[in-house]
Formats: C-alpha cells, sequence, structure tokens
C-alpha cells in the first residue's frame, strides 16, 4: 500500500481523539498530513539588537540580566516583566503577559531565545515565543518555523512532531507523480526532498526550491484533470451530431417574449455549431449577471430534444431547480417539450415517477441538482449535459454526469467573470463564449453607500418602490440569533422588525436552514408578488431572477467579498424597471472601504473581478462559493500564473503524445487519474 492512502492512526500518538481532530483539518491520510502545508513562516534567525525595528515581529538572543517582576490586574490578568541584555549588549525588557508562571524559569544569567513584538519607545519585547538554551543544544527557534492552522488537541508542537516522524518514515514511499523528464527540464526537487523542506525549511532558499516544486506539481495534476477530461471527451468518438433544422431555430426564437441580443444570437450560433458536430461541445458561456444566459441553455435542451435525444440541466440549489424548471415549461412544453424536475427532497413516489419517465424517454429535458448525479439515474439517450455554475461540480462529477449519456455535449454556464488574467490558464480546456451584452432596455442600478445610521432612511425609500408596485430584497449576513457576532444583522431578528416596518405588505424570510419545501414555498409566494419583501441571507445571491424587484438594501455589506455584493445587486436590474442597491456598512479596513467605492463606481463584473482580485488576493477571491475555481493548498494564481502557464503547456506536450496512457513514465499519472475518477475504471481493469 502507499503512503498514500495510510491513515493517519498508524503515527505513534495518534489515538482516536486526535484522529477526529486531524479530520476536522482535513486530515485522513498519510498523504494528506504530508501536504497540510504551513500558511506562513516565521523567520525566527535571531537579530542583533541594534537590527531592531520598531512594531517588528523579531527573535533575539539574550540573557536574563536581572530579577523577574509580576504584575496583577484583575484575577487573571498578568504582566510578567524581566530585564535582558542581548549579545550586542543592548538592554531591553522582556515581557509576558498573563503567563505568571514563567517567572520561576527567568533566573539571572539564563540564555533564551525570544520571539515576539519590538516596541521601540519602551525598549520592550512582548513575547509570543520562547525557547530556554540549554547548554551545547543549538535551539530548535534559530530558523524559518512554519506556522500551520491548529485545532483543540492538536497543538503546533504535536503537528510538527507528527510531521517529523511522517517524512522521516513515510516520506519515501509518497509516490512521485512528476515525470523524472520534467523534473529535470525545471530543475524541481524530488518530491519527498520538497516535503522535507517545505516543513522544516533548512534556509530560505531550500524553502523556495520545495514550494516550486510543490507547486508546480499542484497546478501540473489540476491542470492534467482538466486536460484529460477534455482529452477523454473529445477522443471518446463518436458523439452526437445535432441536426438541428433552421425553422425549429426560428420557432424557438419566435417563442421568446422577447429578441435575443447580438450577444445571445452570437453564443447561439456558437452552441448550435458545435452540437452539429459529431465531435463532443466543450463550451463554457460567461455572462455578466442578468445577460441573459437561461435562454441559451433551454436552447441547446431544446435541440437535443428535436434531435431526437435528451437534454439535462444541473444547477447548485433547489431554489434554482424550481425556477428553472418552471420557466422550462413555460417555454418548452408548447414546443413539444416534456419538462421533469429532479432533487433531492422530492417524495418518494415523485422520483420514481421522473427516474421512469427520463429512463423510457417520455421527458425530454430534465431540470435538478446533484440528484442527477446518483447512481440509479438513467438516460434513454442523453445527449447534451449543462451545469449551471459550474466551478461548484468538480471534475469527478462532471464524468459521472458524462457517463449517463454517450459522449454528451457539455455547456458550463457561469456568471462568474473570471478576471481575464486567469481565465486563459484557468478555463484551459473549454471553448469560451461570453455574454457581452445586457437586454436592451435595461437601466442601470444606482448603487448607494450609506453608514447604519442612515437606515431609516433608506428604509423609507424602499417603502417607496412597494408603493410604486415593486418588491425589494433586504440582505444580511447571518441566520440567527445564536449565531451572534457583536454587531452583525441576523435575518431573523430582522424579518421580525420589519414586518412591523413595512406593515401593510408581506414581508418573507429565507435562509439556508429552511426546509427545502419551505424555501420553495417563500420563492413561490415571492415570484407571484405575494410577498413584497424577501428578508434573506446570501441563499438568493445565484440566478434567482425576478425581474418585479427593484430594490436591494444590504445590511453589513462589509461582510461580503466583491463578487458576492456583485452578485447579489444582479438580482435587482432584471426587468424594465429602474432599480437600486443601498449598501450599508461600515467599513473598517482600507479594503474595505475600497469594495464599498468600487461598488458604487462600476457595474461592470469584469472590472469589479479584477478588482477583487487585487484587494483579496486570489486565495480569497477564489475561495468564496462564487469563485470559479478550485482552492490551491499551495498554489497562488497571481504570484504563480507563470507556473501555471508552464505546467499547463506542459500538460497539453504530455497528452499529445501518442503513448501518454501506455507508457510506464507516465503510469503514475493515468493511476492518478483514475484515482481522481477522471478516468473512470472500467470493469476488469
Ligand atoms: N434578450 C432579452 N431581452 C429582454 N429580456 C431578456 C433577454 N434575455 C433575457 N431576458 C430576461 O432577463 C432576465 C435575466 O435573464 P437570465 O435569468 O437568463 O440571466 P442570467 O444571465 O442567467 O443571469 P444570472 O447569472 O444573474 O442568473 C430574465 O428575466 C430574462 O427573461
Amino acid at each position: 500500500m502507499s503512503a498514500d492512502t495510510l491513515s493517519v492512526s498508524i503515527l505513534p500518538g495518534v489515538g482516536p481523539q486526535r484522529q477526529r481532530t486531524l479530520g476536522l483539518l482535513g486530515i485522513e491520510t498519510i498523504a494528506d498530513l504530508l501536504t497540510y502545508y504551513p500558511f506562513r513562516y516565521e523567520d525566527r534567525n535571531a537579530k542583533a539588537g541594534r537590527e531592531l525595528a520598531d512594531g517588528a515581529r523579531v527573535t533575539v538572543r539574550v540573557t536574563v540580566d536581572g530579577m523577574p517582576g509580576v504584575k496583577y490586574r484583575g484575577k487573571r490578568a498578568s504582566t510578567t516583566m524581566v530585564p535582558v541584555v542581548t549579545e550586542d549588549v543592548r538592554r531591553l525588557h522582556a515581557v509576558w503577559f498573563n503567563q505568571p508562571y514563567v517567572k520561576d524559569q527567568l533566573k539571572p544569567g539564563r540564555k533564551m531565545t525570544i520571539t515576539g513584538k519590538y516596541d521601540a519607545k519602551r525598549r520592550s519585547i512582548s513575547v509570543a515565543h520562547h525557547d530556554f538554551v540549554v547548554a551545547g543544544e543549538t535551539v530548535h527557534s534559530d530558523r524559518i518555523v512554519p506556522v500551520y492552522e491548529v485545532k483543540a488537541d492538536i497543538t503546533p508542537k504535536i503537528l510538527r512532531n507528527l510531521l517529523a516522524h511522517a517524512v522521516k518514515t513515510y516520506g519515501e514511499q509518497v509516490d512521485e507523480l512528476l515525470p523524472m523528464i520534467l523534473r529535470q527540464k525545471y530543475k524541481l526537487l524530488d518530491r519527498c526532498p520538497a516535503l522535507q523542506q517545505i516543513h522544516f525549511p533548512k534556509d530560505g532558499e531550500h524553502l523556495h526550491q520545495a514550494r516550486r516544486r510543490l507547486v508546480f506539481e499542484e497546478f501540473f495534476l489540476f491542470q492534467l484533470k482538466l486536460q484529460a477530461f477534455r482529452w477523454l471527451h473529445r477522443h471518446e468518438q463518436p458523439g452526437v451530431s445535432h441536426p438541428i433544422p433552421e425553422e425549429a431555430l426560428a420557432t424557438f426564437a419566435e417563442r421568446l417574449p422577447f429578441a435575443m441580443t447580438g450577444a445571445q444570437r452570437r453564443v447561439a450560433g456558437e452552441i448550435v455549431r458545435d452540437m452539429q458536430s459529431p465531435v463532443p461541445m466543450n463550451r463554457l458561456v460567461q455572462g455578466d449577471v442578468g445577460s441573459g444566459k437561461t435562454v441559451l441553455a433551454f436552447l441547446a435542451l431544446y435541440a437535443a430534444k428535436v434531435c431526437g435525444h435528451q437534454g439535462a440541466l444541473m444547477v447548485p440549489t433547489e431554489i434554482l431547480a424550481e425556477q428553472h424548471y418552471r420557466a422550462a415549461q413555460e417555454l418548452l412544453e408548447p414546443l413539444g417539450c416534456r419538462v421533469g424536475m429532479l432533487v433531492g427532497s422530492q417524495k418518494e413516489k415523485e422520483r420514481r415517477q421522473v427516474l421512469a419517465e427520463m429512463e423510457s424517454g417520455d421527458v425530454d429535458v430534465v431540470i435538478g441538482t446533484h440528484a442527477l448525479l446518483e447512481e440509479g439515474v438513467r438516460f434513454r439517450s442523453l445527449s447534451v449535459v449543462i451545469t449551471d455554475e459550474q466551478h461548484r461540480f468538480g471534475v469527478e462529477q462532471r464524468s459521472i454526469f458524462r457517463q449517463k449519456g454517450h459522449a454528451p455535449d457539455v455547456l458550463f454556464m457561469s456568471a462568474t467573470p473570471i478576471p481575464r488574467t486567469l481565465a486563459m490558464s484557468v478555463f484551459g480546456d473549454l471553448d469560451v463564449s461570453v455574454v457581452d451584452e445586457l437586454p436592451a432596455g435595461r437601466q442601470p442600478i444606482q448603487t448607494y453607500w450609506i453608514t447604519p445610521d442612515k437606515e431609516e432612511r433608506a428604509l423609507r425609500f424602499i417603502r417607496g418602490e412597494l408603493v410604486k408596485g415593486r418588491q425589494a430584497y433586504i440582505v444580511c449576513p447571518l441566520v440567527e440569533e445564536s449565531e451572534k457576532v457583536e454587531g452583525v444583522v441576523n435575518a431573523t431578528a430582522l424579518y421580525e422588525m420589519l414586518k412591523d416596518w413595512f406593515a401593510g405588505y408581506e414581508v418573507g424570510l429565507m435562509h439556508g436552514k429552511l426546509k427545502a419545501a419551505e424555501k420553495e414555498d417563500v420563492m413561490r409566494r415571492f415570484t407571484k408578488n405575494e410577498i413584497q419583501v424577501l428578508v434573506s441571507t446570501t441563499v438568493i445571491e445565484v440566478g434567482v431572477n425576478v425581474p418585479n424587484s427593484t430594490a436591494m438594501m444590504v445590511y453589513n455589506a462589509e461582510r461580503f467579498g466583491l463578487a458576492q455584493l456583485h452578485q447579489l445587486r444582479g438580482r435587482v436590474g432584471r426587468g424594465e424597471h429602474a432599480s437600486s442597491c443601498i449598501l450599508m456598512s461600515k467599513p473598517d479596513t482600507d479594503a474595505g472601504l475600497e469594495r464599498m467605492k468600487a461598488m458604487v463606481a462600476t457595474q461592470d463584473g469584469f472590472v469589479l473581478a479584477e478588482k477583487d482580485l487585487h484587494l483579496r488576493g486570489p486565495g480569497e477571491f477564489f475561495g468564496v462559493r462564487q469563485s470559479g475555481i478550485p482552492e490551491f493548498k499551495l498554489g497562488d494564481l497571481l504570484q504563480d500564473a507563470k507556473i501555471m502557464e508552464v505546467a499547463r503547456g506542459e500538460v497539453q506536450e504530455c497528452l499529445r503524445a501518442a503513448d501518454f496512457w501506455t507508457l510506464p513514465s507516465y503510469q503514475p499519472l493515468v493511476h492518478y487519474l483514475k484515482r481522481e475518477k477522471v478516468l473512470l475504471q472500467r470493469a476488469g481493469d
């Protein structure tokens, strides 16, 4: 068995309790542990007293130079202070907060290495970490020290011990995935020394080399998954060719209550061309919020039916499935398409019926959630698969979905503008269409940023919209009181308050903790204008479409990222009426302030995404749900963009080689693809 699959429970000192905590940190196997990377490093190489900079976190070697004193403030708070002298004879004070017990160890003449923040005015260091020097021994802190996220009984020290043991015992046994030829070409460390150095770096240069190797590996494997998926897709001939008659397209366009925009027509043309070809389609449709992507998805589903096949649309939430189901029924049923829906919360009887209809071909189009991926879900002849907000479904899931048809055409829809600087390397495997035009007649959304003292004025403004017959969303970060965070509004309390405020109108409450049926009911009533004000958490952020809503107010707007605010704002301005978005916040950071300003300044999702990326860095930008891209453990898409480019090119080369799937040196990669379910194992493999 390779170390990749061994459980951490084989490590000394890991009993059931620690194993559980490790599990909470996402560490189950030895491989998980070895790739549990530090989130930062501290340079604990000792500095001389004269090199200390005010406010900096520093490490110095000192000798205790007097008696320690402890002052108590109240029952628990204490300050322990002792005079010390540095090796270059500067006198300072070392200070410990709330650790009175260190006093006993601070004997005059004792040598130690302390790390902490230096205050030049007081000439003191508030100690966060100390190590006493035992005669003749080198101190462990005199180097670059990794800092990990830890939890409960897994302290930094325990984690480090486990890592030391794992690296030593199993480091040699972890699978080396990168082919030798690439390691040589780019002078990359082997995997074992790289893991050793990333956790226990000898110095800055070793750390740099370790990181370079592991980031390359991470990006390479990411690209491999993407591109192998596409490769298989293309080579699994024959795909389905859809000879869509011109008249069918014309009929579809006539049924629409509006004329398509130029951008919609262009993208529709690209989709139709892909579908006509026997090479399976693999296309991403990117479009800003409200640009009208849904109709393009429906067109593809309809085209499948016209050609005698079936189409499926998979969306991330039941709210969306329900919304698209209703819209698809309205548009497609008069065109002779039978539409079905499959979601997790359906009653067994309903579910069985729709499953039977899908298998027999009694439904042509199915809209659903993850439930579509389950075993036992079968189609008579699935030829088009569409996933909305594709990033929420990994390659593995796409692969499972694809197996339910015979090399079906695949279309991804995304409302997340991925900054152009990154799109190339991240969507390296897809053809991309951009719906870069909003439907005619849309009025710009007026965005206001206000401070909380203007809350009443804003609510009065919203009432004004209701009087005009419009509807409103009021969004806040938390669901209920129990999650209480100082100064942050929760939906349940806000709902209670606003019911009175908007007396005479129906106020609804929506959040992720409601039962599926309740959510559906609230959403249906809001869509029908039986509810005028919807108080909600961010569950409404993706795709919800109620064009009569013209006002949105966001409480604690500082708690949301730019991309998320943009998505939220996109829930209004979807019809002919002028709309407004009021962001209420008192940002306490510069970045928060910048976000508010950016939201007021522009409505262009691409501009905002670029800004967000630079304000927060890719880690956080891509970490949020609305992102677009998986999180990387180590790689940083901005800083390491070059490595991603190179990895992408190398993967292309590998896959181009005729013998990729059989050559022994690539076998570890082929096994990796099987393990990751990109390459589904066939019986007998
Ligand atoms: N060409 C058009 N002319 C007028 N209205 C349109 C046009 N295309 C779409 N619409 C309408 O615009 C609204 C938004 O469209 P849709 O829901 O498809 O947006 P979307 O691109 O999916 O946005 P989001 O990503 O925010 O969900 C819908 O009410 C839709 O009926």
